[in-house]
C-alpha cells in the first residue's frame, strides 16, 4: 500500500482537499455507540441485548465464533438491519431509521464482506462513487450539466485519484474491476470508502483473501487511519485484531460475553471456552503495530 500510511491530517486538524479546505467536524465527537440492540430473524435471536462504544479515534474490533452475531451488528450500524430493540447514537444524537444512503452524508463509511464494486465501472469511476460525499451540485444540476456539477466532476475525480494514490492503486484507475485480482479489488473497495473522508470506517473482514505481508500492510494502515477516523473492525483474522485494535467486544450466540483491551479479552476464560481451542492464545504471541 502507499503513502497512507504517513497521516496527511493529525487528529483536529483541518484536512486539505481538492476543492480547498474544509471544516471537519471535530474527531472528539466521533463516537458510536450502540445500546441494547437485539435484533430476530424470525424465530433466530441473532443478537440479545448487545452494546459496544467505538470511542472516537480508536479501533475497536468485533470477534466471535462463526454465528456470533459479528455481521448482524455491523448490519445495524450500516443501517442494513433494522433492530427490534436498543438504540444507536452517533457523535451523541440518536438515530432512527437509519438507511444505508444516509451513511455517507453522516461521516460514515463501510466496506462489506466481498467487495461489491460496480463491474460496469473503472475502477476510478468506482472511487468516485465514495467521493460523493464532498459533491454539492444536486442531482438536478448534475442533469443540466451546470456549471458547478463540472466544478464538482473534477473535484470527484482529484479525490478518487487521491484515495487510490494513497493505496498504491493509481496506475489500475481505468482498469474495470473484475480483471484485478482479488486483493486488488479490496484494496480499490477501501479507496471508494475512504474517498469520502469519513469520520467513522466500518470495515467488515477487509483481511480475507489477503496474503500475510497484505494483512499486515492492512494492519499498519488501519493504526494510521485511526489518528484520523474511528473504526470498527470485524474480522476473523486474531492475530490482526489484537494488533490494531484498541478495545474489543467479543460475542458469542448473539450475547457480548467479554470486551475490553486485546489483553483483557485474551485473559477472559469465557473467550478462550468460546472459541473451544487455543486461537486467541497463539494470537498472543503477535508484536503490536502501535498503540497510541
Ligand atoms: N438474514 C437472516 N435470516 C435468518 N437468520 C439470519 C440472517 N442473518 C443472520 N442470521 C442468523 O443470525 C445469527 C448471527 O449471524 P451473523 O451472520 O451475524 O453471525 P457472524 O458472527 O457474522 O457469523 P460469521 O462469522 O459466520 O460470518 C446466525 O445464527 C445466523 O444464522
Amino acid at each position: 500500500m502507499g503513502p497512507l500510511a504517513e497521516p496527511r491530517a493529525t487528529a483536529g486538524s483541518t484536512a486539505v482537499h481538492p476543492r480547498g479546505k474544509r471544516q471537519r467536524a471535530d474527531p472528539r465527537t466521533s463516537r458510536l455507540e450502540l445500546t441494547g440492540i437485539t435484533v430476530a430473524f424470525g424465530g433466530v435471536t441473532a443478537l440479545a441485548d448487545v452494546s459496544l462504544t467505538v470511542e472516537p479515534g480508536q479501533v475497536h474490533g468485533l470477534i466471535g465464533p462463526n454465528g456470533a452475531g459479528k455481521t448482524t451488528l455491523f448490519n445495524v450500524a450500516c443501517g442494513l438491519v433494522r433492530p427490534s430493540g436498543g438504540q444507536m447514537t452517533w457523535r451523541g444524537e440518536p438515530v432512527r431509521r437509519l438507511r444505508p444512503h444516509q451513511l455517507a452524508g453522516m461521516g460514515i463509511a463501510r466496506t462489506l464482506q466481498g467487495v461489491n464494486l460496480f463491474a460496469g465501472l473503472t475502477v476510478l469511476e468506482n472511487v468516485m462513487v465514495g467521493a460523493h460525499r464532498h459533491a454539492r451540485a444536486g442531482f438536478a444540476s448534475a442533469l443540466l450539466a451546470l456549471p458547478r456539477s463540472d466544478r464538482d466532476e473534477r473535484a470527484l475525480r482529484a479525490r478518487a485519484t487521491a484515495a487510490l494514490a494513497d493505496l498504491g492503486a493509481e496506475r489500475y484507475a481505468g482498469a474495470y474491476p473484475g480483471g484485478l485480482p482479488y486483493p486488488l479489488q479490496k484494496r480499490v473497495a477501501l479507496a471508494r470508502a475512504l474517498a469520502c473522508d469519513p469520520d467513522l470506517l466500518l470495515l467488515d473482514e477487509p483481511a480475507s483473501g489477503l496474503a500475510e505481508d497484505e494483512m499486515r500492510e492492512l494492519g499498519e494502515l488501519i493504526r494510521t487511519l485511526s489518528g484520523r477516523m474511528s473504526v470498527l473492525l470485524v474480522e476473523h483474522h486474531m492475530d490482526l485484531v489484537m494488533r490494531v485494535c484498541d478495545r474489543i467486544t467479543v460475542l458469542d450466540s448473539g450475547r457480548r460475553i467479554s470486551a475490553g483491551t486485546p489483553a483483557e479479552v485474551q485473559a477472559d476464560p469465557a473467550v478462550t471456552e468460546a472459541y473451544l481451542g487455543d486461537e486467541v492464545g497463539t494470537a498472543g504471541a503477535a508484536e503490536p503495530v502501535r498503540h497510541d
